[in-house]
């Protein structure tokens, strides 16, 4: 697939993250592997997926675009921080990379501008986790093929919500030519809608569909209050 054909065939699509949280009963190769089946049969245009092996194993196994990513601890810069982690990702079949691109430093010194570079060299695309219009709007001239909401509501100073981020959704596809991914939050497929309309190319949707521990534990807390 070329890049542009890797857009169009994104584009007013569903994308779902299938990942589980360390310690988690899903965490596991096969059992995320299946989760990527379900997804496709369900009719989602990729998977999100996190880590090398899975990428892998998704990548044998399923015939979708996979979006690969590398979350190496969980404080400051940890969604693919290196250009070690993102070539990687790269190396196991990844057609896309997603990475954090935010300005906070990485743990390697290294610039979102050069794992863009490393990336693209190697011959996948980018796509820029971020957590405002500036970031945004900075990956997207640095070269990122896709800016998704991902960070929105979990980087200090972005607001904090129960719901997505449809406002940043809006103002960063108002002003971006690159496809602009709406990701975080979104729980009902017409929250999902909505961020088309806001002008989303693409809607990523992960816990709402991929996690039964945490869909659980909001079904418990719903019990109690
Ligand atoms: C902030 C962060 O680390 N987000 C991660 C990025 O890959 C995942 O944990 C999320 O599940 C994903 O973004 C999808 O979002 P939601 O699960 O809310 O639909």
């Amino acid at each position: 697939m070329t890049d542009r054909s890797l857009a169009d065939a994104l584009t007013g699509r569903l994308i779902v993250s299938c990942q589980a949280p360390p310690g988690d009963a899903m965490r596991d190769v096969d059992t995320l592997v299946r989760m990527t089946r379900a997804a496709r049969d369900g009719g989602a245009a990729a998977v999100r997926v996190n880590e090398p092996a899975v990428v892998a194993a998704t990548v044998a196994a399923v015939d979708l675009p996979v979006i690969g990513l590398w979350k190496d601890g969980d404080t400051g810069v940890y969604i693919t921080p290196t250009v070690r982690h993102a070539l990687a990702l790269v190396d196991a079949g990844a057609a896309v990379v997603a990475a954090d691109a935010t300005a906070r430093p990485r743990p390697d010194g290294s610039t979102f501008a050069e794992l863009v570079t490393a990336v693209h060299e190697a011959g996948a695309l980018v796509m820029a986790d971020v957590s405002s219009y500036d970031e945004g709007r900075e990956a997207a001239r640095l070269g990122a093929d896709f800016v998704s909401t991902t960070l929105s509501g979990y980087v200090p100073g972005s607001p904090q919500q129960s719901g997505p981020d449809l406002a940043l959704v809006a103002e960063l596809a108002a002003a971006l030519t690159t496809p602009v991914v709406a990701e975080g939050r979104i729980a009902t497929p017409a929250q999902a809608a909505e961020a088309l309309a806001a002008g989303a190319a693409s809607v990523v949707v992960g816990t709402a569909i991929t996690a039964p521990t945490a869909l659980t534990r909001l079904f418990v807390t719903g019990l109690r209050e």
